[in-house]
Protein backbone atom coordinates (compact mmCIF):
# COMPACT_ATOMS: atom_id res chain seq x y z
CA UNK A 1 0.00 0.00 0.00
CA UNK A 2 1.95 2.98 -1.28
CA UNK A 3 0.15 5.84 -2.16
CA UNK A 4 2.59 7.61 -4.15
CA UNK A 5 4.99 8.29 -1.72
CA UNK A 6 2.10 8.29 1.39
CA UNK A 7 1.88 4.78 3.56
CA UNK A 8 4.29 2.23 4.10
CA UNK A 9 5.10 0.84 7.57
CA UNK A 10 6.96 3.32 9.41
CA UNK A 11 7.09 0.99 12.22
CA UNK A 12 9.54 -0.39 15.50
CA UNK A 13 10.84 -3.64 14.24
CA UNK A 14 8.21 -6.10 16.36
CA UNK A 15 5.13 -4.49 14.26
CA UNK A 16 7.10 -5.59 10.84
CA UNK A 17 6.27 -9.40 11.16
CA UNK A 18 2.83 -8.84 12.29
CA UNK A 19 1.83 -6.92 9.27
CA UNK A 20 3.08 -8.84 6.92
CA UNK A 21 1.19 -11.94 8.39
CA UNK A 22 -1.55 -9.62 8.35
CA UNK A 23 -1.56 -8.22 4.56
CA UNK A 24 -0.77 -11.77 3.23
CA UNK A 25 -4.07 -13.20 5.63
CA UNK A 26 -6.12 -10.67 4.20
CA UNK A 27 -4.83 -11.12 0.62
CA UNK A 28 -5.41 -14.82 1.15
CA UNK A 29 -8.85 -14.82 2.45
CA UNK A 30 -10.77 -11.53 1.46
CA UNK A 31 -11.56 -13.22 -2.52
CA UNK A 32 -12.49 -16.26 -1.43
CA UNK A 33 -16.25 -17.17 -1.62
CA UNK A 34 -16.75 -18.23 2.03
CA UNK A 35 -15.47 -15.16 3.07
CA UNK A 36 -17.63 -12.66 0.39
CA UNK A 37 -20.64 -14.53 0.80
CA UNK A 38 -20.75 -14.57 4.87
CA UNK A 39 -19.77 -10.73 4.79
CA UNK A 40 -22.60 -10.21 2.23
CA UNK A 41 -25.11 -12.23 4.41
CA UNK A 42 -24.10 -10.10 7.30
CA UNK A 43 -23.83 -6.97 6.21
CA UNK A 44 -27.63 -7.27 4.52
CA UNK A 45 -29.05 -9.27 8.19
CA UNK A 46 -26.80 -8.14 10.80
CA UNK A 47 -26.09 -4.38 9.24
CA UNK A 48 -29.39 -3.42 7.86
CA UNK A 49 -27.49 -3.22 3.61
CA UNK A 50 -28.48 -1.42 1.02
CA UNK A 51 -29.11 1.78 2.82
CA UNK A 52 -31.47 4.33 0.71
CA UNK A 53 -30.13 6.99 -1.90
CA UNK A 54 -32.53 9.75 -0.92
CA UNK A 55 -33.38 12.61 -3.14
CA UNK A 56 -33.59 15.68 -0.59
CA UNK A 57 -35.75 18.19 -2.39
CA UNK A 58 -36.05 20.52 0.38
CA UNK A 59 -32.45 21.18 0.28
CA UNK A 60 -32.08 20.90 -3.22
CA UNK A 61 -34.54 23.84 -4.02
CA UNK A 62 -33.00 25.93 -1.22
CA UNK A 63 -29.38 25.19 -1.79
CA UNK A 64 -29.69 25.52 -5.98
CA UNK A 65 -28.29 21.80 -7.00
CA UNK A 66 -29.84 18.05 -6.79
CA UNK A 67 -28.58 16.79 -3.20
CA UNK A 68 -28.51 12.79 -2.79
CA UNK A 69 -27.98 11.55 0.48
CA UNK A 70 -26.43 7.78 0.92
CA UNK A 71 -28.01 6.88 4.08
CA UNK A 72 -25.35 5.16 6.62
CA UNK A 73 -26.95 6.32 9.11
CA UNK A 74 -29.80 3.81 8.90
CA UNK A 75 -26.80 1.06 9.80
CA UNK A 76 -27.02 -0.78 12.52
CA UNK A 77 -25.00 1.12 15.46
CA UNK A 78 -26.10 4.55 13.70
CA UNK A 79 -22.77 4.93 10.65
CA UNK A 80 -20.92 3.37 8.41
CA UNK A 81 -18.66 2.03 11.21
CA UNK A 82 -20.19 -1.29 11.43
CA UNK A 83 -19.30 -2.03 7.22
CA UNK A 84 -15.42 -1.86 8.24
CA UNK A 85 -15.67 -3.84 11.64
CA UNK A 86 -17.76 -6.34 10.53
CA UNK A 87 -15.20 -6.81 7.55
CA UNK A 88 -12.44 -6.98 9.50
CA UNK A 89 -13.97 -9.22 12.86
CA UNK A 90 -14.65 -12.02 10.12
CA UNK A 91 -11.39 -11.98 8.77
CA UNK A 92 -9.67 -12.30 12.16
CA UNK A 93 -12.51 -15.19 12.66
CA UNK A 94 -11.66 -16.81 9.40
CA UNK A 95 -7.84 -16.39 10.45
CA UNK A 96 -8.07 -18.72 13.78
CA UNK A 97 -7.89 -15.24 15.90
CA UNK A 98 -9.89 -15.45 18.98
CA UNK A 99 -9.07 -11.79 20.37
CA UNK A 100 -9.74 -8.48 18.76
CA UNK A 101 -8.68 -5.12 20.02
CA UNK A 102 -9.43 -2.09 18.74
CA UNK A 103 -8.90 1.76 19.77
CA UNK A 104 -11.67 4.46 20.24
CA UNK A 105 -11.86 8.07 20.96
CA UNK A 106 -15.45 8.78 20.39
CA UNK A 107 -16.90 5.54 21.00
CA UNK A 108 -18.24 4.86 18.22
CA UNK A 109 -15.53 2.76 16.66
CA UNK A 110 -15.45 0.98 19.88
CA UNK A 111 -19.16 0.45 19.82
CA UNK A 112 -19.62 -0.70 16.35
CA UNK A 113 -16.25 -3.40 17.44
CA UNK A 114 -17.81 -4.70 20.48
CA UNK A 115 -21.02 -5.26 17.96
CA UNK A 116 -18.88 -7.74 15.62
CA UNK A 117 -17.35 -9.30 18.39
CA UNK A 118 -20.31 -10.14 20.42
CA UNK A 119 -21.75 -11.33 16.99
CA UNK A 120 -19.00 -13.33 15.79
CA UNK A 121 -17.61 -15.01 19.68
CA UNK A 122 -14.54 -13.11 19.69
CA UNK A 123 -12.89 -11.99 22.87
CA UNK A 124 -12.99 -8.27 22.75
CA UNK A 125 -10.88 -5.12 24.44
CA UNK A 126 -11.23 -1.51 23.45
CA UNK A 127 -8.68 0.59 24.05
CA UNK A 128 -9.84 4.02 25.44
CA UNK A 129 -8.36 7.77 26.58
CA UNK A 130 -9.09 7.83 30.44
CA UNK A 131 -10.06 11.70 29.37
CA UNK A 132 -12.59 9.58 26.77
CA UNK A 133 -14.20 7.36 28.62
CA UNK A 134 -15.18 9.90 31.27
CA UNK A 135 -16.68 12.24 28.49
CA UNK A 136 -18.55 9.33 26.36
CA UNK A 137 -20.24 7.37 29.24
CA UNK A 138 -23.32 6.04 27.19
CA UNK A 139 -20.79 4.55 24.70
CA UNK A 140 -18.77 3.11 27.32
CA UNK A 141 -22.02 1.38 28.64
CA UNK A 142 -23.27 0.04 25.38
CA UNK A 143 -19.20 -1.38 24.92
CA UNK A 144 -19.30 -3.12 28.11
CA UNK A 145 -23.35 -4.51 27.84
CA UNK A 146 -21.97 -5.97 24.65
CA UNK A 147 -18.97 -7.85 26.58
CA UNK A 148 -16.13 -6.06 25.75
CA UNK A 149 -13.58 -4.84 27.89
CA UNK A 150 -13.03 -1.05 28.03
CA UNK A 151 -9.42 -0.54 28.96
CA UNK A 152 -8.43 3.23 30.01
CA UNK A 153 -5.62 4.77 28.47
CA UNK A 154 -3.75 7.07 31.11
CA UNK A 155 -0.51 8.10 29.36
CA UNK A 156 0.34 11.74 27.84
CA UNK A 157 -3.19 13.18 26.52
CA UNK A 158 -5.41 10.59 27.20
CA UNK A 159 -7.32 10.45 24.29
CA UNK A 160 -7.54 8.54 20.41
CA UNK A 161 -3.69 9.46 19.27
CA UNK A 162 -2.58 7.34 22.66
CA UNK A 163 -5.52 4.60 22.49
CA UNK A 164 -3.91 4.09 19.31
CA UNK A 165 -0.03 4.15 20.81
CA UNK A 166 -1.62 1.13 23.24
CA UNK A 167 -3.37 -0.81 20.36
CA UNK A 168 -0.22 -1.13 18.00
CA UNK A 169 1.49 -2.22 21.03
CA UNK A 170 -0.92 -4.84 22.07
CA UNK A 171 -0.88 -5.92 18.29
CA UNK A 172 3.08 -6.35 18.07
CA UNK A 173 2.65 -8.85 21.29
CA UNK A 174 -0.14 -11.04 21.07
CA UNK A 175 -0.52 -11.25 17.20
CA UNK A 176 -0.97 -14.89 17.40
CA UNK A 177 -4.39 -15.02 18.53
CA UNK A 178 -5.34 -10.92 18.10
CA UNK A 179 -6.40 -8.91 15.29
CA UNK A 180 -6.09 -5.15 15.87
CA UNK A 181 -9.76 -4.05 14.27
CA UNK A 182 -8.35 -0.26 13.28
CA UNK A 183 -11.40 2.37 12.99
CA UNK A 184 -10.41 4.15 9.92
CA UNK A 185 -8.47 4.36 6.61
CA UNK A 186 -4.89 5.41 8.83
CA UNK A 187 -2.01 3.32 10.36
CA UNK A 188 0.29 1.26 8.12
CA UNK A 189 -0.23 -0.90 5.73
CA UNK A 190 -2.05 -3.01 5.10
CA UNK A 191 -4.67 -1.24 7.43
CA UNK A 192 -5.51 1.47 5.27
CA UNK A 193 -6.76 -0.59 1.89
CA UNK A 194 -8.14 -2.73 4.13
CA UNK A 195 -10.31 -0.51 5.54
CA UNK A 196 -10.75 1.28 2.39
CA UNK A 197 -11.45 -2.22 0.48
CA UNK A 198 -14.88 -3.07 3.59
CA UNK A 199 -15.73 0.61 3.49
CA UNK A 200 -16.07 0.67 -0.86
CA UNK A 201 -19.50 -1.02 -0.33
CA UNK A 202 -21.27 2.48 0.22
CA UNK A 203 -20.22 4.03 -2.86
CA UNK A 204 -20.32 0.49 -5.15
CA UNK A 205 -24.49 0.68 -4.04
CA UNK A 206 -24.35 4.85 -4.49
CA UNK A 207 -23.02 4.32 -7.78
CA UNK A 208 -25.50 1.90 -9.35
CA UNK A 209 -28.39 3.48 -7.00
CA UNK A 210 -27.59 6.94 -8.77
CA UNK A 211 -27.57 5.61 -12.23
CA UNK A 212 -30.71 3.83 -11.86
CA UNK A 213 -32.25 7.08 -10.85
CA UNK A 214 -30.59 9.39 -13.40
CA UNK A 215 -29.33 7.58 -15.86
CA UNK A 216 -26.34 9.17 -15.37
CA UNK A 217 -23.24 9.81 -12.77
CA UNK A 218 -22.72 12.60 -9.75
CA UNK A 219 -21.07 15.66 -10.94
CA UNK A 220 -19.75 15.84 -7.58
CA UNK A 221 -19.35 13.09 -4.03
CA UNK A 222 -19.06 14.68 -0.80
CA UNK A 223 -18.18 13.31 2.22
CA UNK A 224 -16.55 14.68 5.79
CA UNK A 225 -13.13 13.30 6.30
CA UNK A 226 -12.03 12.37 10.36
CA UNK A 227 -9.15 9.46 9.51
CA UNK A 228 -11.14 9.16 5.95
CA UNK A 229 -12.83 5.73 5.75
CA UNK A 230 -16.37 7.30 4.70
CA UNK A 231 -14.95 9.49 2.37
CA UNK A 232 -12.70 6.38 0.97
CA UNK A 233 -15.33 4.14 1.04
CA UNK A 234 -17.60 6.84 -1.23
CA UNK A 235 -15.30 7.63 -3.55
CA UNK A 236 -13.36 4.36 -4.16
CA UNK A 237 -16.47 3.35 -6.95
CA UNK A 238 -15.66 6.51 -8.52
CA UNK A 239 -12.04 6.74 -8.95
CA UNK A 240 -11.78 6.23 -12.41
CA UNK A 241 -15.42 8.50 -13.13
CA UNK A 242 -15.31 11.93 -14.49
CA UNK A 243 -16.99 12.54 -10.41
CA UNK A 244 -15.51 15.51 -8.73
CA UNK A 245 -14.42 14.49 -4.97
CA UNK A 246 -14.77 16.49 -2.12
CA UNK A 247 -13.75 16.01 1.25
CA UNK A 248 -14.96 18.23 4.34
CA UNK A 249 -12.36 18.34 7.25
CA UNK A 250 -13.02 19.35 11.08
CA UNK A 251 -11.65 22.85 10.29
CA UNK A 252 -12.73 24.07 14.59
CA UNK A 253 -11.81 27.54 14.68
CA UNK A 254 -10.80 27.53 11.76
CA UNK A 255 -8.22 26.18 9.46
CA UNK A 256 -5.69 29.27 9.91
CA UNK A 257 -6.48 28.43 13.75
CA UNK A 258 -4.47 27.07 16.09
CA UNK A 259 -7.40 24.76 16.96
CA UNK A 260 -8.45 22.62 14.18
CA UNK A 261 -8.30 19.00 12.35
CA UNK A 262 -7.54 19.59 9.23
CA UNK A 263 -4.68 18.27 7.92
CA UNK A 264 -5.26 18.47 4.29
CA UNK A 265 -6.61 21.65 4.33
CA UNK A 266 -3.72 23.24 6.66
CA UNK A 267 -1.16 20.75 7.73
CA UNK A 268 1.65 19.31 6.40
CA UNK A 269 3.72 15.97 5.48
CA UNK A 270 4.84 13.76 8.83
CA UNK A 271 4.76 10.38 10.13
CA UNK A 272 1.84 8.93 12.37
CA UNK A 273 0.92 6.13 13.82
CA UNK A 274 3.21 3.93 11.05
CA UNK A 275 2.19 5.92 7.90
CA UNK A 276 3.42 8.66 6.23
CA UNK A 277 1.17 11.52 5.46
CA UNK A 278 -0.19 14.99 6.39
CA UNK A 279 -0.58 16.30 10.09
CA UNK A 280 -2.07 19.56 12.00
CA UNK A 281 1.56 21.48 12.64
CA UNK A 282 3.32 21.25 15.75
CA UNK A 283 1.63 24.70 17.05
CA UNK A 284 -1.65 23.61 16.07
CA UNK A 285 -3.44 21.67 18.75
CA UNK A 286 -6.21 18.81 17.42
CA UNK A 287 -9.76 20.18 18.13
CA UNK A 288 -13.32 19.41 16.17
CA UNK A 289 -16.89 20.22 17.78
CA UNK A 290 -17.41 16.80 16.33
CA UNK A 291 -15.74 13.67 18.41
CA UNK A 292 -15.23 11.69 15.40
CA UNK A 293 -12.89 14.04 13.58
CA UNK A 294 -10.83 15.01 16.48
CA UNK A 295 -7.45 13.31 14.78
CA UNK A 296 -4.35 14.79 13.79
CA UNK A 297 -3.59 12.87 11.13
CA UNK A 298 -5.41 11.64 8.09
CA UNK A 299 -5.50 8.43 5.83
CA UNK A 300 -2.66 8.65 3.55
CA UNK A 301 -4.91 7.67 0.34
CA UNK A 302 -6.33 11.28 0.80
CA UNK A 303 -3.11 12.80 1.40
CA UNK A 304 -2.19 11.31 -2.42
CA UNK A 305 -5.74 12.34 -3.60
CA UNK A 306 -4.77 16.21 -2.66
CA UNK A 307 -1.15 15.49 -3.84
CA UNK A 308 -2.88 14.53 -7.25
CA UNK A 309 -5.78 16.85 -6.88
CA UNK A 310 -7.95 14.00 -7.59
CA UNK A 311 -9.74 15.34 -4.50
CA UNK A 312 -10.35 18.71 -3.01
CA UNK A 313 -10.23 19.35 0.83
CA UNK A 314 -11.92 21.75 2.99
CA UNK A 315 -11.65 23.30 6.40
CA UNK A 316 -15.31 23.32 7.65
CA UNK A 317 -15.85 25.12 10.97
CA UNK A 318 -17.40 24.13 13.95
CA UNK A 319 -20.07 26.78 13.01
CA UNK A 320 -20.20 26.10 9.42
CA UNK A 321 -21.21 22.37 10.81
CA UNK A 322 -23.53 22.94 13.15
CA UNK A 323 -25.58 25.42 10.86
CA UNK A 324 -25.54 22.23 8.50
CA UNK A 325 -26.58 19.81 11.31
CA UNK A 326 -29.78 22.43 11.81
CA UNK A 327 -30.56 22.76 8.32
CA UNK A 328 -30.70 19.20 7.56
CA UNK A 329 -32.97 18.57 10.48
CA UNK A 330 -35.53 21.04 10.04
CA UNK A 331 -35.56 21.05 6.25
CA UNK A 332 -35.80 16.87 5.57
CA UNK A 333 -36.82 15.51 9.23
CA UNK A 334 -33.22 13.81 9.33
CA UNK A 335 -31.09 14.37 12.08
CA UNK A 336 -27.18 14.19 11.16
CA UNK A 337 -24.50 13.23 12.98
CA UNK A 338 -21.94 16.46 13.98
CA UNK A 339 -19.31 14.43 11.91
CA UNK A 340 -21.33 13.94 9.41
CA UNK A 341 -22.80 17.94 8.91
CA UNK A 342 -19.16 18.82 7.77
CA UNK A 343 -19.98 17.19 4.42
CA UNK A 344 -23.48 18.88 4.29
CA UNK A 345 -22.02 21.99 5.05
CA UNK A 346 -19.28 21.68 2.01
CA UNK A 347 -21.90 20.29 -0.32
CA UNK A 348 -23.92 23.78 0.92
CA UNK A 349 -20.99 25.69 -0.24
CA UNK A 350 -20.79 23.74 -3.51
CA UNK A 351 -24.35 23.93 -4.43
CA UNK A 352 -24.24 27.96 -3.91
CA UNK A 353 -21.02 28.56 -5.92
CA UNK A 354 -23.21 26.89 -8.47
CA UNK A 355 -20.09 24.83 -9.77
CA UNK A 356 -22.10 21.06 -9.80
CA UNK A 357 -25.68 20.24 -10.53
CA UNK A 358 -25.74 16.70 -9.07
CA UNK A 359 -24.39 16.37 -5.53
CA UNK A 360 -24.05 13.17 -3.55
CA UNK A 361 -23.40 13.47 -0.03
CA UNK A 362 -22.19 10.31 2.37
CA UNK A 363 -24.97 10.86 5.46
CA UNK A 364 -22.35 8.68 7.14
CA UNK A 365 -23.99 8.84 10.35
CA UNK A 366 -26.85 9.91 12.80
CA UNK A 367 -27.10 12.53 15.42
CA UNK A 368 -28.65 11.10 18.06
CA UNK A 369 -25.47 10.73 19.82
CA UNK A 370 -24.61 14.43 19.44
CA UNK A 371 -28.03 15.65 21.30
CA UNK A 372 -26.49 16.95 24.66
CA UNK A 373 -24.07 18.62 22.17
CA UNK A 374 -27.12 20.15 20.13
CA UNK A 375 -28.69 21.23 23.57
CA UNK A 376 -25.84 23.53 24.66
CA UNK A 377 -25.65 25.30 21.14
CA UNK A 378 -29.53 25.37 20.18
CA UNK A 379 -31.92 26.46 22.24
CA UNK A 380 -34.21 23.34 22.34
CA UNK A 381 -35.46 23.76 25.94
C1 LIG B 1 -13.72 8.08 13.75
C2 LIG B 1 -13.40 7.22 14.92
C3 LIG B 1 -11.98 6.72 14.90
C4 LIG B 1 -11.59 5.57 15.50
N1 LIG B 1 -10.29 5.36 15.22
C5 LIG B 1 -9.80 6.36 14.45
C6 LIG B 1 -8.53 6.57 13.93
C7 LIG B 1 -8.33 7.73 13.18
C8 LIG B 1 -9.38 8.63 12.96
C9 LIG B 1 -10.64 8.42 13.48
C10 LIG B 1 -10.84 7.26 14.24
C11 LIG B 1 -13.78 7.99 16.18
N2 LIG B 1 -12.73 9.00 16.46
C12 LIG B 1 -13.92 7.02 17.34
O1 LIG B 1 -13.30 7.28 18.32
O2 LIG B 1 -14.63 6.04 17.27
Amino acid sequence: GDFAGYGGRHVPDPLVAPLEQLATTYDDIRETTAFQTELRDLLESFAGRPTPLFHAETLSDSWGAEIFLKREDLLHGGAHKINNTLGQALLAKQAGKERLIAETGAGQHGTATAMAGALLDLDTEIYMGKQDVERQRMNVFRMRLMGATVNEVTRGEEGLAEAVDVALEDFAHNVDDTHYLVGSVVGPDPFPRMVRDFQSVIGEEAREQFQDRTGELPDAAVACVGGGSNAMGLFHAFRDDDVAFYGGEGGGEGADSERHAAPLAAGTEGVLHGMKTRVIDDDVSVHSVSAGLDYPGVGPEHAMFRELGRAQYRGITDEEALGAFRELSESEGIIPALETSHGLALAKQLAEDGDHETILVNLSGRGDKDMAQAAEQFDLS
